[in-house]
């Protein structure tokens, strides 16, 4: 469990971490995201210890990190595993003596370390490349040892810093299902830092949106994507797009498969007349389908009774940016998506 409570950083005059409060349970998984430059990194240097916070806590594992120093420091550390963009492995060591070197340092035996050096590389999919040095593998491959070498010392926290940047899909996806196996087997607590909105999707269960050093936004993914009017739920599964200008008033509208009623367009349309469905889309996130619509209405309806009549079919509704060119009405038929 990481408890991170009231944490700041500056550097010279100016606050790069300010009043951090984010509590990340055990076997979860959580994500930050936010834009170049809003302290994503220094958060997880400070939770690693690569940085000492300003003023504030982090508690890992029961264990308040700020107060610590020397060898209670040095075993504070092991706790906390973290991988980077780039693995950082040892050119000139193989696979298994990159993955070996934490545990050497630690002055574990020959045997144990052997015999956790083969346990990591089956848990990473890489027993078969043990002895390829990092020029013979690929960044995905790279990663994975990398992940590995972090595993080395049995950490119960795991910083992952856009550890999936610059790779490809497949690669992507091999080390998320690696990053999810290790919550579910091995209950290790993860922090993934990044700015794929694709990455958050697909594994995290919480998620936290930092701006200026500042969490402007944090919550159970499942409830994130539910919030109708949030900038980071619009992130994290935006609109689908939909044509502009025209006489029709566009409404944007979000649902949960659990929520929405199915025979939500006739009910709507009997309320407020023609719907015109501009666009839609269901995709999961947070195991939750949700499903988004862009609607045209009749812009001389009032917006709160719309609100009202969507709400009441449990659709979350907001008027969208701008009117609709020759948008026509739609039948249920259309809307295989949200029926
Ligand atoms: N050692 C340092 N000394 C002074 N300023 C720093 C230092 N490290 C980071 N900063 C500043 O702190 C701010 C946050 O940097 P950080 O690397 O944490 O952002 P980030 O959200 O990870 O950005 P990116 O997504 O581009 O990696 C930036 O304005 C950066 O210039």
């Amino acid at each position: 469990m990481i408890e991170i409570s009231g944490l700041t950083k500056t550097y010279g005059p100016t606050p790069v971490l300010d009043g951090i409060d984010l509590t990340v349970g055990d076997a979860q998984i959580a994500a930050v995201v936010g834009p170049s430059g809003a302290g994503k990194s220094t958060l997880a240097r400070c939770i690693n210890l690569l940085e000492r916070p300003t003023s504030g806590s982090i508690t890992v594992a029961g264990q308040d990190l700020a107060g610590l120093s020397g060898g209670s420091l040095r075993r504070a550390r092991r706790q906390i595993g973290t991988v980077f963009q780039s693995a950082n492995l040892l050119r000139r060591l193989t696979a298994a003596q990159n993955i070996a070197l934490p545990m050497r340092h630690q002055g574990l035996r020959d045997a144990e370390v052997r015999s956790r050096v083969a346990d990591l590389l089956e848990r990473v999919g890489m027993l078969h490349r043990a002895n390829h040095y990092p020029s013979q593998l690929s960044g995905g491959q790279r990663q994975r040892i990398g992940i590995a070498r972090s595993l080395a010392l049995q950490p119960s926290v795991l910083l992952s810093d856009e550890a999936t940047s610059g790779l490809d899909p497949d690669a992507t996806r091999a080390i998320l299902d690696l990053l999810t196996g290790l919550r579910d087997d091995l209950g290790v607590t993860i922090l993934v830092i990044t700015h794929e909105m694709d990455v958050v999707r697909g594994i995290a269960d919480v998620v936290a949106q930092l701006d200026h050093g500042r969490i402007v936004e944090q919550g159970s993914v499942a409830d994130v994507v539910r919030r109708s009017d949030s900038p980071l739920s619009r992130a994290l599964l935006p609109m689908p797009a939909a044509p502009v200008a025209g006489d029709l008033r566009t409404w944007e509208l979000r649902y949960t498969e659990d929520e929405v009623s199915p025979a939500w367009l006739s009910r709507v349309s009997r309320e407020l007349g023609d719907v015109a469905v501009l666009a839609a889309l269901v995709e999961e996130s947070g195991g939750v389908p949700v499903g988004r619509l862009t609607v045209g209405l009749d812009p001389l309806l009032d917006e709160r009774r719309v609100t009202q009549v969507l709400a009441a079919v449990g659709l979350a509704a907001e008027p969208g940016p701008a009117r609709v060119d020759d948008a026509r009405p739609a039948t249920a038929g259309r809307t295989e998506s949200a029926a």
